[in-house]
């Protein structure tokens, strides 16, 4: 069970910044909710169709809803020439997330929201070419293919599994991805997400809501946060080496990427679900070295911070054990808070006054300007 955290001091903290009737966080009992319904229901029982569907309509599909629903995602899937060719242009080096960004932007010229009645049909065609943008340019610049962006598979991750291993991927894996995305879907007033609902509150596009949140997943406290973590814990060849080099981290005052929380203060209600999964995909490929390697940790820094591991610590390996390369973690992040920062901007254009806080002002007295000949 998730406790309250006491929220206050800097960044904000425990500051209330607006409403939300999409998602509520660290409150005791679920910990977390996407309108009204706890996420470990949703991951154990829903495709992520059925919570992108939950977050932009308000309610989960029936069958036949959420069978129309795919089919008409399936269609969204593939990108327009242009787009391709701008992707083909951005080097191998880049870092993903600056291919998702750039990505969100091109597609925002290309097919721009004229309207906000057209809000929920951009919505979904980002979250259904997100997966297109980012295999497409890996693959081309890395494996030198063009891909085909279109594929048969009927989810969102099993599409993306899909396209960057140009073959069916495993019931299993499908499995994993389905609940990956749908834990990383929504998460109240996350530094992304309110970066989006400032954004909308100028009454700007959706296009340029996301590449702006997209910019803050970006960073290593945020969303990078996974791929900060695959790189700690594959330097460990074992726990024993593992616990010593965290103790050593932490003598240094080093932060541990994938642990600790803004809000939860015991636990994050994310973490036990994607660490059985974690621990299941493990066992499959027959690892004797990550996983223990990630426990050793997790135990390390409860034993010797109280620290918890968050969201994005177990994603490391889970990715890891499927075969995604490290550098597109965070982008799969996009491909599922896109349907949570886009729900945050119809709600905030529902009921707009423009964000604009005061600054505590800490610098010099008034005073005049010196004429630059007796500076
Ligand atoms: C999906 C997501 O975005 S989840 C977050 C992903 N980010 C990470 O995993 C990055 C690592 N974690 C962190 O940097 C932080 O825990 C954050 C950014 C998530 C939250 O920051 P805050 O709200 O400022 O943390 P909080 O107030 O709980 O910090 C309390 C103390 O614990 C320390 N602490 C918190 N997290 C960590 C960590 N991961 N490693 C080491 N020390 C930590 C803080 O430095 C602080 O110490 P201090 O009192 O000596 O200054
Ligand atoms: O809420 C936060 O501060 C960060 C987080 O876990 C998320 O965005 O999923």
């Amino acid at each position: 069970m998730a406790e309250a955290k006491v929220l206050s001091g800097a960044g904000l903290r425990g500051q209330i910044a607006g409403q939300t009737a999409l998602c509520t966080v660290g409150k005791t009992g679920a910990g977390l909710t996407y309108r009204g319904y706890d996420v470990r229901e949703l991951a154990a029982e829903c495709d992520f169709e059925e919570v992108a569907y939950l977050l932009f309509y308000g309610e989960l599909p029936n069958t036949q809803q959420l069978t129309d629903y795919k089919s008409r995602l399936k269609t969204m899937r593939d990108l327009p020439q242009a787009l391709k060719e701008v992707l083909e242009r951005i080097p191998a080096s880049a870092h993903p997330m600056d291919v998702m960004r750039t990505g969100s932007s091109v597609l925002g010229t290309l097919e721009p929201e004229l309207s906000f009645d057209q809000q929920r049909d951009v919505a979904e065609r980002l979250m259904a070419a997100f997966p297109a943008i980012m295999c497409y340019w890996y693959r081309f610049t890395h494996d030198g293919v063009r891909i085909n962006c279109s594929s048969d598979e009927e989810t969102l991750g099993g599409h993306f599994l899909a396209l960057l291993h140009d073959k069916k991927p495993s019931d299993l894996h499908v499995k994993v991805m389905n609940v990956s995305l749908i834990l990383y879907a929504e998460h109240e007033f996350n530094a992304s997400t309110f970066t989006a609902r400032v954004c909308a509150s100028t009454l700007s596009d959706l296009y340029s809501c996301v590449t702006g949140a997209i910019g803050s997943l970006r960073g290593p406290l945020h969303g990078g946060a996974n791929e900060a973590a695959m790189d700690m814990i594959e330097q460990w060849k074992s726990p024993e080496e593992a616990r010593e080099a965290i103790l050593g981290m932490l003598e240094r005052k080093d932060k541990i990427m994938g642990f600790g929380h803004a809000i939860y203060s015991v636990s994050d209600p994310r973490n036990e679900v994607i660490k059985v999964w974690a621990e299941k995909l493990a066992d499959e490929v027959g690892d004797t070295v990550l996983y223990p390697v990630s426990v050793a940790v997790d135990e390390t820094m409860w034993e010797q911070k109280k620290l918890f591991p968050n969201a994005d610590f177990y994603h490391a390996s889970a990715y890891h054990f499927m075969g995604i390369p490290t550098k597109l973690f965070t982008p799969i992040f996009v491909c599922s808070r896109v349907t949570g920062w886009a729900s945050h901007v119809f709600e905030q254009r529902s009921n707009n006054r423009i964000i604009r806080p005061s600054a505590e002002y800490i610098g010099p007295e008034q005073r005049k300007v010196v004429p630059i000949a007796q500076r």
